[in-house]
């Protein structure tokens, strides 16, 4: 009972638990949000499609099952800590919690500045267009159609689902955000625009929230995500690519990295989904605040360290 109500919240500890057991929560999270009972989904097939989603996520650093386990799980408690269901439908919040569960499904590690440059089959396939998120899509359309065979509603709900996850490209961040923002004085849950708009905002707010968790489970996050970028840069001067400056371990550390990242995507986002949410200001929008105290201090100490040694040198 506790850690069911722990999982409402954004202090969930994921460090804390085997992937068998993440099954379990993300079918906890299915049926307390009473989405069986609403859309006649027997546990079965819940079980297998949740199985079949953890199959298709890959051993790498950061975009692996326990990440979309997070962002899942991060989109829950947002639901409960703004009473979503109370302003929307439930196939609204099916949808949403369907996204973040697939979002990167089948994640190669590599971005998609890497898959356009290298000219990957999955930028050929897709043109370069969001290469790598029309591939989680492809990849969710695969799993729940096997899940829910010929099944109508499975079409009608997909293309939405498809819609949030197509949004989690980050190259789409400005355009979506200034969408939110525009709507936002008289944003109205009753309009299907800014429904959509909204459900895009929380599918990426959820994407990127490690640093709303406490330090203690956000730190070992970044040290993921930059395990991953460093690999991809380092096979980018293999390869005679062009580098990609964030990724780059000879222009990168952690504290550079979060303070530009929290202040220039982090905060504009969660700001504005607290205009909304005024609750979610003590959960998202301080520890993220925090956070940025806490590496630009580490910023500084590390810089004037560097001056200090560059005094010493003869
Ligand atoms: N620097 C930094 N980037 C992040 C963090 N969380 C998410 N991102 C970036 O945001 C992106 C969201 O989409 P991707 O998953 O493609 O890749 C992610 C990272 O590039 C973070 O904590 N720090
Ligand atoms: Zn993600």
């Amino acid at each position: 009972e506790e850690v069911r109500e722990h999982l409402k919240t954004p202090i969930f500890d994921n460090w804390q638990w085997e992937e068998a057991e993440m099954l379990v929560l993300l079918q906890v999270m299915y049926t307390d949000l009473d989405f069986l009972t609403a859309f006649h989904i027997q546990l079965d097939n819940l079980q297998n499609f949740l199985f079949e989603v953890y199959c298709h996520y890959n051993t790498i650093p950061f975009h692996n099952f326990q990440h979309c386990f997070c962002v899942t799980q991060m989109m829950y408690g947002l639901m409960w800590l703004t009473d979503l269901r109370s302003k929307l439908e439930s196939i609204d919040l099916l949808i949403m919690l369907t996204s973040a569960l697939c979002h990167d499904l089948d994640h190669p590690g590599y971005n998609n500045v890497y898959q356009i440059n290298a000219q990957t089959d999955l930028a050929l396939r897709y043109n370069d267009m969001s290469p790598l998120e029309n591939h989680h899509c492809a990849v969710a359309f695969g799993i729940l159609s096997k899940v829910q065979k010929h099944s109508l509603f499975l079409f009608l709900t997909v293309c939405h689902i498809f819609r949030c996850i197509l949004a989690t490209d980050m190259a789409r961040h400005n355009e979506i955000l200034n969408k939110f923002k525009v709507m936002q004085p008289l944003f109205d849950f009753n309009n299907e625009d800014h429904k959509e708009v909204l459900m895009k905002i929380m599918v990426k707010v959820s994407d990127i929230s490690n640093e709303a968790r406490p330090m203690a489970v956000a730190e070992p996050w970044l040290d993921c995500l930059l395990q991953e970028f460093f690999n991809q840069s380092d096979t980018e001067k293999l390869k005679g690519l062009p580098v990609t400056p964030f990724m780059d371990r000879d222009k990168v550390s952690k504290p550079s990295s979060q303070t530009s990242f929290i202040r220039f995507v982090l905060l504009p986002l969660f700001t504005e989904l607290t205009k909304l949410f005024p609750c979610l200001e003590e959960h998202i929008l301080e520890p993220v605040q925090r956070a940025l105290q806490y590496y630009s201090e580490m910023e500084r100490a590390t810089k004037e360290e560097q001056e200090e040694g560059g005094t010493n040198k003869p």
